[in-house]
């Protein structure tokens, strides 16, 4: 796996762990001729919440789909469960939740109707949940699915996803089309369900102030693989982000060990820096004759400069 970072891809999983939820190897996938995955290597742990960030385009939809069978793949390995895809077992995806990016299955079938057929087919279904969250979220059970507006459809996506109480949840863009009050509602929620211990979530999102508050794992895709997967705390303890500026301006930026990105903006020169103690910083700015600002960058301001 490569790294944009100079610290391991993954963290190394402790002796006594569980197995993981899901393991990727060298998965591939080409649509047309173009690479989109280039050989993901991903494990997941039991008990993560999990934000998969990546530019749009990246294949975070592609990847995702595959992990869970829904599009082929042209290379790789994936367990789930423990047990390769490959395998028949059908028990391991009821304990597997799902939410695609655009909901507009059986326009025809009335809310209710949707989720007792869907019900149906799972081995544990959770429908005073499901009532709780219609009636939280305002789903009429008697209204048609066409007749939803596409936030109310996702709305319900999420209710069918989260009703059989599975232990992977996978959610692609799950808010998209959420007002803010819906999007807080949701994600209140679904950490409270989702944090129970061994229960994993693994979601894409652009929403990045969802992930703080999440306070999730960190995967970004890029270049068709799962560049690194860490803590949020831990890449912000890590990485900041330092402007040093001068009347002169610059031409070259000076060379430090653990730059990890420079761009120059007007008078000022912009460094995203790994590992590096504030005070070499200062001596930087003193030997360059420039003034310092040291910033903690977000998790948006990471992924402008990352992803
Ligand atoms: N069925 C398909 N046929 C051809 N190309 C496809 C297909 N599905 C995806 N692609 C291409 O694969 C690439 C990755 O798409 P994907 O939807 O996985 O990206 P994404 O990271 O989810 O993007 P976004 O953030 O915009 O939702 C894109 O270039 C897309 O055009």
């Amino acid at each position: 796996m490569t790294t944009l970072l100079s610290f391991p891809a993954q963290p190394a999983a402790p002796v006594s762990e569980p197995a993981p939820v899901l393991r990727v190897q060298g998965l591939r996938k080409a649509f047309e001729g173009r690479q989109v995955l280039c050989g993901v290597d991903w494990t997941v742990p039991a008990g993560r919440v999990i934000g998969l960030l990546g530019r749009n385009g990246a294949g975070k939809t592609t990847l995702l789909r595959c992990l869970l069978g829904l599009a082929p793949v042209d290379a790789g390995s994936i367990e789930l469960f423990g047990a390769p895809m490959t395998e028949p077992g059908g028990e391991r995806l009821h304990r597997v939740g799902f939410v695609p990016q655009g909901f507009d299955l059986f326009p025809w079938m009335k809310v209710r109707a949707y989720l007792d057929f869907t019900a149906a087919f799972y081995a544990h279904w959770n429908h005073a949940l499901a009532a709780r969250l219609l009636d939280e979220w305002q789903l009429d059970s008697k209204q048609k699915i066409g007749r939803l507006s596409q936030g109310q459809r996702q709305k319900l996506a999420i209710v069918r996803a989260i009703a059989p109480e599975p232990d992977l949840l996978v959610l692609d863009e799950p808010v998209a089309s959420l007002d803010p009050q819906a999007r807080r509602a949701f994600m209140g929620e679904l950490l409270a369900l989702m944090g129970a211990p061994g229960k994993t979530v693994i979601f894409s999102t652009h929403i990045t102030a969802d992930l703080e508050r999440a306070d999730a794992d960190i995967a970004l895709l890029r270049d068709g693989r799962i560049q690194f997967v860490r803590p949020l705390a831990e890449l912000k303890s890590r990485l900041c982000h330092a402007v040093l500026s001068r009347p002169a301006g610059w031409t070259t930026p000076p060379a430090m060990p653990g730059v990890l990105k420079a761009r120059v903006a007007g008078a000022s020169l912009h460094l995203l820096v790994e590992d590096v103690p504030t005070e070499r910083l200062h001596q930087l700015a003193k030997d360059e004759e420039a003034s310092l600002r040291i910033e903690m960058p977000t998790l948006e301001d990471l992924f402008v400069e990352l992803a």
